[in-house]
């Protein structure tokens, strides 16, 4: 049976946020945001060890208590200069544990509100799946092109277009193998599409959101406090 471990790509700086730290150690309920990122990942029950990829000289890490998080949690200072470089770099450190059939899931540090029915949905809809997927949810608004004086020039259809979210689920071989091929990609399923394979969509919902301005710390608190 294949097993199921987490990459949490953490070292970012939060530039479009602006905040004095990087985002996702800004307070969230009384938690680091991560903390709750964090917590949805060791809860479940399927998944075996969490890996957090920290940038090789993050100062904030260490002023936290993560013991509650439990054991599955394992740190790993190795971010890169991009995303996709941090995931790949997080990718080698679990090479000692996982298996190339296992079933990596990388989820976004600066996405806190991951629910366990989210998670479920992911696992369960893509158990026997060939290629693996991501959670997604259809567009829902209508898409404007804009010039560059911020004035409409079309209107573009949005049929069959998806936003794509995080967790990205794919089998460790196969997704070390994308993004050693292609690592100029901004999730890991680009990666997978460049192999020429395509990757399923599972539907979650706009719950799971990213927080990458200010307004989403905001929203991402009123979510979390609705759950309690
Ligand atoms: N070199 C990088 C860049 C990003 N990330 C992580 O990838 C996730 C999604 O990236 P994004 O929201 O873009 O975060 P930042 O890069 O921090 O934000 P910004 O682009 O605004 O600077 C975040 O959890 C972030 O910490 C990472 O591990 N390594
Ligand atoms: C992986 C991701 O969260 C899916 O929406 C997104 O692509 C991260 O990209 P960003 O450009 O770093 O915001």
């Amino acid at each position: 049976m294949p097993r199921h471990y987490a990459i949490v790509p953490a070292a970012g700086s939060g530039s479009r946020f602006g905040a004095e730290k990087p985002k996702q150690y800004l307070d969230l309920l009384g938690r680091p945001l991560i903390f709750h990122t964090l917590a949805a990942l060791t809860a479940h029950p399927a998944i075996e060890r969490v890996w957090v990829v920290l940038a090789p000289d993050d100062p904030w890490w260490p002023r936290y208590d993560w013991s509650e998080l439990g054991p599955k949690l394992e740190t790993v200072r190795c971010g890169g200069a991009t995303r996709a470089e941090s995931v790949g770099n997080g990718l080698q450190a679990a090479a000692l544990a996982a298996a190339d059939d296992d079933w990596i899931l990388v989820h976004d540090a600066a996405r806190p509100c991951l629910s366990r029915q989210m998670l479920d949905a992911l696992c369960d809809k893509l158990a026997d799946d060939p290629v693996g997927g991501i959670l997604a949810v259809p567009v829902a608004d209508t898409l404007k092109r804009a010039d560059d004086q911020q004035r409409v020039t079309a209107t573009e259809p949005r049929d069959g277009l998806w936003q794509a979210q995080t967790p990205q689920m794919f089998r460790y071989g196969r997704l070390v193998e994308a993004l050693e091929k292609h690592n100029a990609v901004t999730d890991e399923a680009g990666a997978i599409e460049a192999l020429g394979l395509k990757p399923k969509l599972v539907r979650g919902d706009s719950t799971n959101l990213k927080v990458t301005f200010p307004a989403d710390l905001a929203l991402a608190a009123m979510i979390l406090r609705g759950r309690k």
